[in-house]
């Protein structure tokens, strides 16, 4: 899959809340009500993120959660990235 240009990459960044742009990835930070619901969505991210053979880079402190998506095979963001995103926040909208 190719890269996106940064202008794709801002025009697609319009439909997300939260999420920057920078470092050739997409990123946000995320804080929940505590360490359990922290973990129980990372749980479920990690499902969704094995059935899109695409993984985010998290880290995750008590009840943060900072998350970046890049696509390494393509060497930057690509759609996968932003199909991750929305994933992820449909699963947050869930809560
Ligand atoms: C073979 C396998 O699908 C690839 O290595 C996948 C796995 N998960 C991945 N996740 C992410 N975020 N970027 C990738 O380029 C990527 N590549």
């Amino acid at each position: 899959m190719s890269t996106l240009s940064e202008k794709q990459i801002s025009e697609k960044l319009k439909d997300l809340d939260g999420w920057q742009f920078n470092d050739n990835a997409i990123h946000t930070k995320l804080e929940f009500e505590d360490f359990k619901e922290t973990f129980s969505i990372m749980t479920r991210i990690a499902f969704e993120a094995e059935a899109q053979q695409h993984h985010p880079e998290w880290t995750n402190v008590y009840n943060t959660l900072s998350i970046s998506l890049t696509s390494h095979d393509a060497g930057g963001v690509t759609e996968k990235d932003f199909k991750m995103a929305k994933t992820i926040e449909s699963i947050i909208d869930t809560e």
